[in-house]
């Protein structure tokens, strides 16, 4: 089971709980009428008859609180065993039933709340069977009643009784079904709603990674660059640099215009493979703009980002690219600076353009430093 299994579970483990704890109220009602049928004379048996609807009722009960909390209800085919516990409930009110005599009809409205526990959980087959067996319990009594004679009752009476007692079972079928239809509509709509909000973050997700993505080679793009980069410029301490390189592909131009455009893509893709595989996973490399790339690197001094990029540079240097003839080569020239904390990054960029432009003019594939960048 994994973690949201795991947590689902728990959810329905916690709902099951509270679903007892409820019972648990009507329960509480059962023992007070039992305490008030006693004390007004009404109750029929001996004390300890009277005592024994509390013991049975603290046992079961009890029990099912441990089945519940040791979760070993989730061994059953139905966890929330709201079958087992309706059966429970109905024994034991047929008991109390069976000991009330003649407001035995004010407290036969007891069933309805027990199979209230079963009519929205239960398949309407299940609610049905149930339901029967409240009626048999009540009719057993009269029976029961008829020819032991515990207390004086007309069988008309106890007849409209049971038949009343049927009626109301019988609409609670209609209530049931009719909060079951209700409940798998709401459900049908919170799932429907569930995937339209699927849908919609996928699509965010797609609508960011284009509009922060390069198509051609896969990497940031300049505007991505610049917000991460300002974004860690911020969370600079005093002390720290972020090295910058500003890179351009050397007479690309002329790989287009030789070789075509085709070969031209296939070249800025391999470099930004070769870029980001001599980097280390924080650090970025992003497309910004044509045949121009940036580099980031964390925490970096200049030797550390002169090394880099060089090693970028050499790389790029002796790879022979598929697309182009065997033994053409394509270079790079490279132009670094640091970012000290609270400095401006189009200060710092226009500063690595500098050094690139000198890198140029100084022959190409090279790199070279800002002077700055040595202060
Ligand atoms: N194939 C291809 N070419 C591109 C892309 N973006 C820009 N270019 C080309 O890159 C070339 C850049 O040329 P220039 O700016 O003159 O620079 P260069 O030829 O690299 O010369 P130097 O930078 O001075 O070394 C242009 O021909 C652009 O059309 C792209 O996505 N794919």
């Amino acid at each position: 089971m994994n973690d949201s299994e795991r947590k689902q579970q728990d959810r329905f483990q916690a709902l099951r709980l509270q679903r007892f704890y409820l019972a648990q109220s009507t329960y509480m009602i059962a023992y007070v009428v039992i305490a008030v049928t006693w004390a007004t004379g009404h109750y029929l048996g001996s004390n300890a008859m009277a005592l024994s609807h509390y013991a049975l009722g603290f046992i079961t009960q009890f029990t099912f609180f441990l089945i519940f909390k040791t979760g070993l209800n989730l061994r059953f085919r139905d966890p929330s065993l709201t079958s087992p516990q309706i059966i429970v409930a109905l024994l034991l009110q047929t008991y109390l039933l069976a000991l009330v005599g003649e407001i035995r009809g004010t407290i036969m409205v007891a069933y309805c709340l027990i199979l209230l526990f079963g009519v929205f959980q239960m398949s309407r087959t299940a609610y049905l069977i149930h339901a029967a067996l409240a009626l048999v319990c009540y009719a057993s009594l009269i029976v029961i009643n008829q020819y032991l004679g515990i207390y004086p009752q007309s069988l008309t009476v106890a007849l409209l009784e049971w038949f009343i007692l049927a009626c109301f079972l019988l609409w609670l079928i209609i209530l049931g079904s009719y909060i079951r239809a209700l409940r798998e509509r709401l459900q049908q709509r919170h799932s429907t709603l569930q995937q339209h909000q699927q849908t919609l973050r996928s699509m965010m997700d797609q609508l960011q990674n284009l509009a922060t993505t390069d198509a051609l080679t896969d990497l940031p793009n300049r505007r991505y660059f610049i917000e991460e980069a300002q974004r860690r410029n911020t969370l600079l301490s005093r002390g720290q640099t972020l090295g910058l390189a500003l890179i351009d592909l050397d007479h690309f131009k002329r790989i287009n215009d030789l070789y075509g455009h085709a070969a031209g893509d296939q070249v800025l893709q391999e470099f930004a493979r070769i870029a980001r595989s001599n980097l280390r996973g924080n650090d970025i490399v992003a497309r910004f703009g044509g045949e121009e790339f940036v580099l980031l690197l964390d925490n970096c001094d200049l030797a550390t980002l002169h090394h880099c990029v060089e090693r970028i540079r050499q790389g790029l240097a002796t790879h022979p690219f598929s697309a182009l003839p065997e033994g053409v080569r394509c270079t790079m020239s490279a132009g670094i600076c640091l970012i000290h904390p609270e400095d401006d990054l189009e200060w710092r960029i226009s500063q690595a353009d500098e050094a690139l432009y000198q890198a140029k003019a100084e022959g190409r594939n090279r790199t070279c430093a800002h002077e700055q960048a040595y202060a």
